[in-house]
């Protein structure tokens, strides 16, 4: 997949394990997709997190879901199990195995990196990374060992030096800050909360959808 063709699919970037909603995991993700959103990432972690066969058999389930509609499907931290199940990539953070290794082991899968400063962003970046996920920019209870709420300073900061990777914001996100990434020069925003405990699930996609449609900065 392009740069350009990443662009366009990171407007709306739903993550979700089976610990960020309270229903079926996979009634969550069918919801979300009919709400709009254009990327998943199959995050397992925390309290009470899926371990070995189940979290296999949610991947598999979660990644049909997803390729039904020709969603990109991404693994969070557990390269083995997105090799395992050729997942369309991963997601790594500064904490993981270095991005270089990572790069190494998936081939040309997509390659997903946090990163929360400038020079994380230039390591990154030069190992391979595809994409930024950069944040939290808002307050969040989801990430309960979050770095500082940073805004959308690095955003704009990377922006201004010229630097056009694909990027995304993620921490507190919904619909009526999602523009403020937009403005900033992300390209899109990855949401947990806003949409896996929003009471309908498919409308809180889809007013998120709506807000990041307008807002789409032109690069
Ligand atoms: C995984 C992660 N990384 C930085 S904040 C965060 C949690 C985002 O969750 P929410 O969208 O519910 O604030
Ligand atoms: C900690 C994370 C930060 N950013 C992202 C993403 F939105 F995908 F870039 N995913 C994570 N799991
Ligand atoms: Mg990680």
């Amino acid at each position: 997949m392009t740069a350009e063709q990443l662009r366009f699919h990171l407007k709306l970037y739903f993550i979700m394990g089976s610990t960020n909603c309270n229903r079926n995991p996979l009634d969550v993700l069918k919801e979300a997709i009919d709400g709009g959103i254009t990327f998943f990432q199959y995050r397992e972690k925390g309290e009470g997190a899926l371990k070995d066969e189940q979290k296999l058999n949610l991947a598999l389930q979660l990644q049909k879901l997803c390729k039904k509609v020709n969603i990109p499907f991404i693994v969070n931290d557990d390269i083995d199990l997105a090799i395992a199940i050729n997942a369309d990539g991963v997601h790594i953070g500064q904490e993981d195995e270095p991005v270089e290794m990572v790069r190494k082991k998936i081939g040309n899968m997509i390659l997903g990196v946090s990163v929360h400063n400038h020079e994380e962003a230039i390591m990154a970046m030069n190992a391979g990374a595809d994409y930024f996920g950069i944040g939290p920019i808002f307050p969040t209870q989801t990430k309960t060992d979050a770095k500082p709420v940073q805004g959308v300073s690095l955003i704009k900061e990377l922006r201004d030096k010229g630097i056009s990777i694909p990027i995304v914001g993620i921490g507190g996100i919904h619909a009526e800050n999602a523009h403020t990434v937009m403005e900033a020069g992300g390209d899109g925003v990855s949401v947990i909360s806003a949409i896996s405990l929003a009471p309908s699930v498919k409308e809180a996609a889809r007013s998120i959808r709506k807000s990041v449609d307008t807002n789409h900065s032109p690069i």
